[in-house]
């Protein structure tokens, strides 16, 4: 999977969100997009999964060009979950669910079963038939993840899916990350959370400003630099101390 030369620059915008952003993440792995607020990270996803328009550049999913050819394709393949959550506040969560999974083309008692499934694996099963505006944000989150993965794509892409939750519910969902790419499956996903990124990433790609700053393995991308005890490190000696606006 290959983005090269991104270019965004946003209707209206004074400056370039992205400018030549060009990095590979090897199928099978898990990979972290990493960043300070505003490098372009969820621009990054968007155009991938073909939900924004790049300016110039050429991103290939699974072997494929994201155009306009193959964008239906792309989108059986991936999963995305993104940072806002995208759920109906008044459905229950499997009313939600079912919803999503019809879009997959899934129906009835498969459709129902997987559900349920998915349910039970994240801690929801008690509450399918809880209205999904009630739930905690933990909750929320993990359905928000349910949603994306009932066609059970090759490549799973989320943007900061532990935003916000608490301790419990992220070592559920980080747990899962593990499992579904042990499953084979590639994952893309961005955090603010180094030394959760250190643990669960293969690989780390580091943007700043629309651009690929550095990628290789946490460990040895920390082993580069001596002074460097951990991602944290590496993340503020390549981005700096400055703080985004
Ligand atoms: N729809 C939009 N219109 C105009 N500018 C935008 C739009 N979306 C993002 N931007 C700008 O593009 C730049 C990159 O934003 P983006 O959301 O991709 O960064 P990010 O790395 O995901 O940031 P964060 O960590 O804060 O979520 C920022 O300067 C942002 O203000």
């Amino acid at each position: 999977m290959e983005v090269k030369e991104l270019h965004k620059t946003y209707a209206g915008a004074l400056s370039p969100s992205l400018q030549g952003l060009s990095f590979t993440f090897g199928a099978g792995k898990v990979t972290g997009l990493l960043g300070p607020n505003g490098a372009g990270k969820t621009t990054t996803i968007s155009i991938l999964c073909g939900l924004v328009k790049a300016g110039g550049g050429q991103v290939h999913i699974l072997g494929m060009p994201q155009d306009a050819a193959h964008r239906e394709d792309i989108k059986r393949m991936i999963g995305v979950v993104p940072q806002q959550i995208a759920l109906f506040p008044q459905l229950t969560a499997m009313e939600n669910l079912r919803y999503f999974g019809n879009l997959y083309g899934f129906k009835g008692k498969a459709l129902h079963d997987k559900i349920s499934h998915y349910l039970q694996l994240f801690g929801l099963d008690k509450a399918a038939d809880k209205e999904v505006g009630k739930f905690s944000g933990g909750m929320k989150r993990r359905t928000n993840i349910i949603a994306a993965i009932l066609h059970e794509p090759k490549l799973l892409v989320l943007d900061e899916p532990t935003a916000g939750v608490d301790v419990q519910s992220r070592a559920m969902i980080l747990q899962f990350l593990r499992d579904y790419n042990r499953q084979g499956h590639s994952v893309l996903y961005t955090s603010h959370l180094l030394e959760e990124a250190q643990q669960i990433c293969e690989d780390v790609v580091i943007i700043d400003e629309g651009k690929m700053v550095v990628q290789g393995s946490p460990a040895a991308l920390i082993q580069q630099h001596p002074q460097c005890r951990n991602l944290e490190d590496v993340f503020l000696h390549y981005t700096g101390h400055a703080v985004r606006d």
